[in-house]
């Protein structure tokens, strides 16, 4: 069992997707882990491998007060039928690795051996990042093995690689495009007992949680003892529409967004503009891509976002949205999708593997 860690729009989801069409003769289990209330991740990765994906919902893994329903998908997956040889867990952008691993050496599921942390990092946003969370040079130091990811969108690649090396401690630095890192690197990053230690095994046992209120809602047990965490700055919107979006309005909705709305993902529904296909949108930062995706027979025509951010007044950004709804979504302007399209992805740009 090994998990997969990284900042916000780093390149979680698409590291794993590579990894279960890669893994070879291996079977991967994954349990994915969103920070909004729609599991968009959970839907990124579901169909590439039926039922050993599993999506443990809203809020952060790492603020669980009852971890059952993590051992119930660990014991699901860790079943001999199944055939699944390693589970990764991805956790949200904003979860505490260290809270994470705590959480997992506990829970000591008989036939699951933890199997080291993998930190993503976008090249790209490195030193944003930096700047606005230096937690993030302490997730560094804890990974063991760490995937320098966007080499192909970041100006000075190797400078990263070279800033990610001093930071860590005794982890692997694998450079990446697209998440395409050889999986066996995931058999290989197992930490030796010593290396566990290292990862502050002592600390791990001497600030067990206290017991809480079963009662208690994720919301409020955050603001005590995970007082420190990367989330408790963040504050997370979901947006769901029956009504298709108006891709005008929308596109005045992305350009003016707000420096502290720093991650919006999810997929969005443009009606008559465009009734072949659905788009899946990734901001982080101040990159916009959507990538368009025919729908399938399967799918509810809805759009859903999540919006993540610091600073941000989601109320106000949620009315925002609900104006983006097309007052005639059976009818579409001839040149309503051109301000979308400019930041669909040029053929040639982008994954191969996508
Ligand atoms: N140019 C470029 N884009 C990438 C690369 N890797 C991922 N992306 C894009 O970055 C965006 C975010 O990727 P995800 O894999 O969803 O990131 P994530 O870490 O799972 O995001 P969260 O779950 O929100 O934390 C998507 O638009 C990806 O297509 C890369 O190496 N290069």
């Amino acid at each position: 069992m090994v998990v997969l860690a990284g900042f916000l729009g780093s390149g979680k989801t698409t590291l794993l997707n590579h990894l279960l069409h890669r893994s070879g003769g291996s079977r991967i289990g994954a349990i994915v882990n969103d920070f909004g209330a729609i599991e968009i991740d959970a839907m990124a990765v579901a169909g590439a491998l039926g039922d050993s994906t599993v999506s443990l919902g809203n809020g952060c893994l790492c603020c669980a007060v009852d971890t059952s329903e993590l051992d119930v998908y660990l014991e699901r997956l860790a079943r001999p039928d199944t055939g699944i040889d390693v589970i990764v867990i991805e956790a949200s952008g904003l979860a505490e690795p260290e809270e994470l691993v705590r959480m997992l050496l506990a829970s000591d599921h008989p036939g699951v051996v933890y199997g080291g942390l993998i930190e993503v990092v976008d090249a790209a946003e490195f030193d944003a990042t930096r700047a606005m969370h230096p937690e993030i040079d302490r997730h560094l130091a804890l990974a063991d093995l760490v995937v320098v990811n966007k080499l192909d969108r970041s100006g000075d690649g190797g400078r990263v690689l070279g800033q990610v090396g001093e930071l860590v401690d005794r982890a692997a630095v694998v450079p990446a495009t697209y998440g395409r890192i050889d999986p066996e690197f995931l058999f290989d990053c197992r930490p030796s007992e010593e290396r566990i230690g290292q990862l502050s095994f002592d600390d791990l046992h001497e600030s067990q949680p206290q017991p809480h209120d079963a009662h208690e809602s994720h919301d409020h047990d955050r603001r005590d003892h995970h007082s420190g965490h990367l989330h408790t700055a963040y504050d997370s919107l979901s947006f769901t529409s029956e009504v298709p979006l108006d891709p005008r309005r929308l596109m005045g909705f992305l350009d003016s967004r707000p420096e502290g709305l720093y991650r919006i993902k999810g997929y969005v529904d443009f009606g008559a503009h465009d009734p072949r296909n659905r788009y899946a949108v990734h901001a982080v930062g101040r990159f916009l891509r959507f990538y368009p995706e025919p729908w399938t027979a399967a799918d509810a025509r809805l759009t859903q976002l999540v919006l993540i951010g610091s600073g941000i007044d989601a109320p106000a950004l949620g009315k925002e949205l609900e104006a983006c709804k097309s007052d005639a979504p059976h009818t579409a302007d001839e040149h309503g999708m051109w301000g979308v399209l400019r930041y669909v992805q040029d053929p040639g740009e982008g994954d191969p593997e996508a």
